[in-house]
């Protein structure tokens, strides 16, 4: 279970308060208005910001202070942080072993998740010469070999249309089935949270509230929500 016990952030002149629980292997939405504060959440479970106050507990270890990379959380961006240079192959394997010396039985991994994600044959090739939605499957491959417990999404498929994007979100569901992974998933469209949390957690007025069942929320909004979702 992820857990912020009554953390205050500030950003500058932005506040935001959490004292919230989510459990393990749910798929969460985080939905607000622009500038709310749904990345900032985000960053606090991936250890990119510190809270002023409070504490954040995985299984109930605290991890508050822990450093991105000891986070038992991987992050996907909606630019994919693929990096130009690498292969496909050589992309994915970095979920594995940042400098790339893979044994045979890792570079073995690698292969399988790339067929898993329906990229076979493009081991080889460099982002640049893929898809956007190809590029998305990359980085999900590697998503996917990390296997970390928790999923942190900020909008990671906008870019795409709404075809490729609910292609996309499928893809993400069963990755999740398969890791088991309780994903934090951001996101303007309430049509993706509809599609793909069971619950949401609404940001607003700088606090971001416990989860609560995405269908009814969305059915019947709070006020701000109403005047956010329009
Ligand atoms: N580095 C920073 N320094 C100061 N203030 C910041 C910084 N980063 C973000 N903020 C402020 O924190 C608040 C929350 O930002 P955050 O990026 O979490 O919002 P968001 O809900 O993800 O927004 P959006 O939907 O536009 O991406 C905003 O008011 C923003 O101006």
């Amino acid at each position: 279970m992820l857990e912020f016990r009554d953390t205050i952030t500030t950003r500058g002149d932005f506040t935001l308060r959490a004292d919230l629980r989510i459990e393990p292997g749910l798929r969460v939405a985080i939905i607000g208005a622009s500038g709310s504060g749904k990345s900032t959440l985000l960053s606090l479970v991936g250890g990119f910001l510190t809270p002023d106050q409070g504490r954040i507990l995985w299984n109930g270890q605290d991890i508050t202070h822990l450093p991105p990379g000891e986070r038992p959380a991987s992050f996907l961006f909606q630019d994919q942080n693929l990096f130009p240079h690498l292969t496909v192959a050589q992309n994915v394997g970095l979920g594995l072993r940042p400098d790339l010396r893979l044994n045979g039985a890792q570079q073995a991994r690698v292969s399988q998740v790339l067929d898993q994600v329906g990229l076979d044959g493009m081991a080889r090739r460099l982002p640049a010469s893929l898809s956007g939605g190809q590029q998305s499957r990359v980085a999900l491959a590697r998503v996917l070999l990390r296997a970390r417990p928790i999923l942190l999404l900020d909008e990671p498929f906008a870019a795409l249309g709404p075809a490729l994007k609910t292609e996309m979100l499928d893809l993400l569901s069963d990755i999740a089935d398969q890791t088991g992974a309780t994903v934090l998933m951001v996101t303007h469209d309430p049509r993706d949270a509809r599609a793909f949390a069971t619950e949401t957690v609404l940001i607003q007025d700088g606090r971001a509230d416990p989860p609560t069942p995405t269908g009814p929320l969305l059915d019947h909004p709070p006020p701000g929500l109403r005047a956010y979702l329009g």
